[in-house]
Parts: C-alpha cells; structure tokens; sequence
C-alpha cells in the first residue's frame, strides 16, 4: 500500500546477528548466550538498574498485584536509584529515571486520591489464562494435544467455497489491504461471516513463507481480544479464513469518517488491546512478539470489542531467550521502539511502546503517523511529552470529545502512555502492570487470592539499555534519523 503507515523496512545491516527467523537455531542460540555472558558483568556492576516488569524483592511480589504495589514498587526503586549516585552513574541514566520517577509519583498521587480502600487489603491479580486452562484435561501428551487442537479446531477450505463466499473473489468485497495482503469479506453456505486474507504481494515462496509463519503463530492463539482463525486453503493461492470482525480496523473506526469513537469505546479498546497483549506475552503457551501493534491490526467487534490482528510478524520468544535480534527491520512507522529502531531488539517492550503510541491515539485522535507525513514519534517526543510530563489532560484530549469523558480514566490512560513511551525499556511497564495501571482499583478489587504473576526473565534491551549512554544527543538524533527515513529524505 502506498500509505507510509503501512511500509515494511529493511534497513538493519544484515551483519547484525540475526537470531529471529529461526529459534531453533544452536549457533544463534550461542550468539545471545555469549552476548548475555558479556553483558553480566556490566549488569551486576550496575546493580540498582530496577526492572519495572520483575520486582526482584521478594516482598514486593504480593504488592506487585495491586496498582498501589506497582507503582509503589516502581518508585522505590527509581528513588533509590537517583539517590545513589554510585549506584546510577550517569547523569543521563538518572535524569531519564527522574522523569519517570515522576509520572510512577503522579500515578501513585492517583490512586492514593481516588481510593477509598485501603490498599493492603486488595486480592492479589489474577490474570486470564484461556488457553492453558482450555487444555488442562489433555495435558498428558502436549505434542498428540497440540496436534489434536490444531487439526479439531481449523477447517481446510477449498477454493471453491472461498469463491462461492466471495462472489468469486469480487473486488466489492475487498475490505481491507496490507503490505502483503488483500482482505475479502465473505459468507459460507451456512450463513457465517467470513474475512478472507489472501496473500497477494512478494515471490510465491515469500508468500508461502509468510503464510506458514502467521498460520504458526495464531493457530495457537486463543483469547477473546485476538483475531479468530477458522481455517485455511492453499489452493490457488494462500489464504486464511478468519471470523469476520464486523467494524473493521480502529483507525478506520478513530480517523475515518464514520464519526468520532465516544471515549468509553476507546477506553474499552484500550482496556482489550492490553489484554490481548498481555495474553500473548505472558499468558499464551507461547510466548509471543507481535511487532505489529498499530490502529490498523486493532479489529471492532459489533461491541467494539478489540481483536489484535495480522501475526504476519510475530515472533514466538523462547522462554530461556532475553530477545531477538532481527536483521530485517519490518514494522510500521510511528510505532518504533527505540532500541528496535536502533539495535534491531525485540522483546515484550517492544509491543509495549507500539501500545503507548496505540493509546496516545485513541487520548487525542491523532494518527501515528500524520497527512503531512509528520512522525507521531517525533510529536510524542517533542510535544507531546512535556503536556505527559505535567499532566496537561485538557490538551491532550481529541478536541472532537469536548468535555465528554472520564477524567478519572483519561488521567490513567495519559500517565499510562507515558510511561508505555519512554525512551528506556527498562522504564516500561510490562503488560500485566499495564493492565493494573488501567483497570485502576475496581478490577483488582475483583480478583480472587490465586494470583500468579508470571516471573520475567531479564531482556537484552533492558541489559544493552542500562549499559550505555543514552545521552539526549543521541535521542535527538535518533528523532531526526526517523524523521528522514519518514520524509524519504
Ligand atoms: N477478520 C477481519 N475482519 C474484518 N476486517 C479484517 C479482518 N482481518 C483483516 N481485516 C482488514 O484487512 C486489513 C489488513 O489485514 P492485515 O493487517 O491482516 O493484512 P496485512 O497485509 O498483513 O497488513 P500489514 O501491511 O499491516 O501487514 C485490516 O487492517 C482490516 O481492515
């Protein structure tokens, strides 16, 4: 598509050591463990670097749960490290840490204010865990289950059934293009409402490639706020047969003119998005990258519901993996991490910061990426963040909601952002937290004691990021590289 929004890149060197594609792969497997080996005398040197996504202290777990403990948790250790000047050496480190000391304290100052109930009495989270528990009866033979899933679950179309749903691949019933993709709306004989992705763009092997590589992650997906797959055919072409989203994407729905999302729509989407996100990082069998969150993968169920799409991108993460290290650089601009713009990393943190991009969105109706082609990154940074920084709600909001939204929830989802965007992973949250931030008390409030926070594994973007100088010289010119790539300049 010619929309900038939609370009895939490849501008990474391909020297870079390049562990994504296959991790399967022993001799990449070696690579990230020498490289982890390297770090650790750098990290353990470095010892306060708090992790925001896994509260080391013990007794900090069960504070963990609540929005209290995360944010309370969070600023001990933010404190302690700009108190302690041996511990944080560089001035920048500890600057960028006071930033986001201050919107962690600007949170905490939130719930402290909004609460009525103590917070040590909240029930510790639980987190949705669908398909584990959808499997727990055929846990004794994981390969015959996964087999047995895969095959009870999805239907092989043929082609004829695809043309009979389509009005023979009629072009009326395109309702959506991708990079790679055109998107046929649909209806099987028995009445279901059908959204065809056929694989269109790139030599047939590319298309073949990309076909397997999303059928392989979202066969194993299952959560409410993802894409539904029902099927697939590999006749005449590949194709993949999915429930049919009847709303479309989320920026048709946020930037095209249908009219404005009122904000209790967008704080569900944004409440579904996190959950989804959460789901596959931390709670699916797999632990999956998207890479691709953006407002065009955000699907609208008739409720607007939010379903995350297109796993043309993703990767799974193999649990004992900090990261990948991506040779090809693929994504959409506007959504870029900093360290995956500029080192080629993928981790969790990763979707986080396209998700703070996501729900800055949906706070003030801008595009990511504008008309006049202007980088949301470059906006976020420059702009946007001071309003963040000092809580400026008024301005931020999407002038087209005038007055009609909740203070309460604006004020959790802008501080929420803030802290998706920061410029250190380190500094983000991670998706289960995110969650907390947003739901605010009432959802803690509802969770019952079997709370199990899964434990996360320091990442490779946490390491390289506490290790060098990310001075606001570099920043800036990271901002201005983006911005000639954005400009083709
Ligand atoms: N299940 C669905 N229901 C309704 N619309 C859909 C569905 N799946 C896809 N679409 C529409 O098709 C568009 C493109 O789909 P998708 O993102 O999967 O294609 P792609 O070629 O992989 O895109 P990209 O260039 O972002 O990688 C979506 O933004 C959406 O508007």
């Amino acid at each position: 598509m010619a929309d900038i929004n939609h370009h895939k890149h490849s501008t990474l060197s391909e020297n870079s050591a390049d562990s994504g594609d296959k991790p399967d792969k022993n001799s990449e497997d070696v690579v990230v463990q020498a490289r982890h080996k390297r770090r650790g005398a750098m990290i353990s040197s470095y010892a306060s670097a708090q992790d925001l996504r896994s509260p080391d202290a013990e007794n900090k777990k069960k504070d963990g749960s609540s929005p209290k403990g995360v944010i309370e948790a969070s600023l001990e250790g933010l404190e302690s490290d700009i108190a302690s000047p041996e511990d944080s050496p560089k001035a920048e480190v500890r600057c960028t840490h006071a930033g986001a000391l201050s919107n962690w304290r600007k949170l905490f100052k939130l719930w402290k204010r909004k609460s009525e109930k103590p917070f040590s009495t909240f029930p510790q989270l639980v987190v949705p865990r669908l398909s584990r528990k959808n499997n727990s009866s055929k846990q004794e033979n994981p390969m015959l289950r996964k087999l047995y899933n895969f095959k009870s679950s999805l239907e092989n179309f043929s082609l004829s059934q695809l043309r009979a749903a389509t009005d023979n691949f009629n072009r009326e019933n395109i309702i959506g293009r991708g990079g790679y993709a055109e998107v046929y709306k649909g209806r099987l004989k028995d009445g279901k409402l059908i959204a065809i992705k056929r694989l269109t763009k790139g030599a047939p092997d590319e298309r073949t490639a990309g076909f397997l590589a999303e059928l392989g992650i979202i066969a194993h997906v299952n959560h409410p706020n993802t894409a539904k797959l029902i099927g697939c055919c590999i006749e005449g072409g590949m194709h993949l047969v999915f429930q049919l989203s009847p709303l479309g994407n989320l920026r048709s729905a946020l930037h095209g003119s249908k009219g404005t999302l009122n904000w209790s729509k967008r704080y569900k989407i944004a409440l579904g998005t996190a959950d989804g996100l959460t789901y596959l990082h931390e709670t699916c069998e797999r632990r999956i990258i998207h890479r691709d969150i953006k407002a065009d993968n955000i699907l609208l169920t008739e409720n607007f519901e939010p379903q995350i799409c297109d796993f043309g991108l993703a990767k799974w993460l193999p649990r004992q993996w900090t990261h990948y290290n991506v040779s090809k650089f693929e994504g959409t601009f506007g959504y870029f991490a900093p360290e995956y713009f500029m080192h080629g990393i993928v981790d969790e943190k990763t979707d986080v910061y396209a998700f703070g991009v996501l729900l800055l969105e949906l706070i003030t109706g801008r595009k990511a990426l504008d008309d006049q082609q202007q980088s949301v990154v470059i906006w976020v940074q420059i702009l946007a963040k001071p309003l963040l920084d000092e809580n400026d709600i008024k301005e931020l909001v999407d002038p087209s909601l005038g007055d009609n939204y909740d203070v309460e929830e604006v004020e959790r989802m802008v501080l929420t952002a803030s802290l998706c965007i920061e410029q250190s992973p380190l500094l983000r949250p991670q998706m289960s937290q995110v969650v907390i931030l947003l739901r605010g008390d009432d959802y803690v409030a509802e969770c019952s004691n079997e709370s199990q926070h899964p434990s996360h594994q320091r990442t490779y973007s946490n390491e390289i990021q506490d290790t060098q100088e990310y001075n606001s010289t570099k920043h800036i010119n990271n901002i201005n590289r983006l911005r000639e790539i954005a400009l083709g300049s």
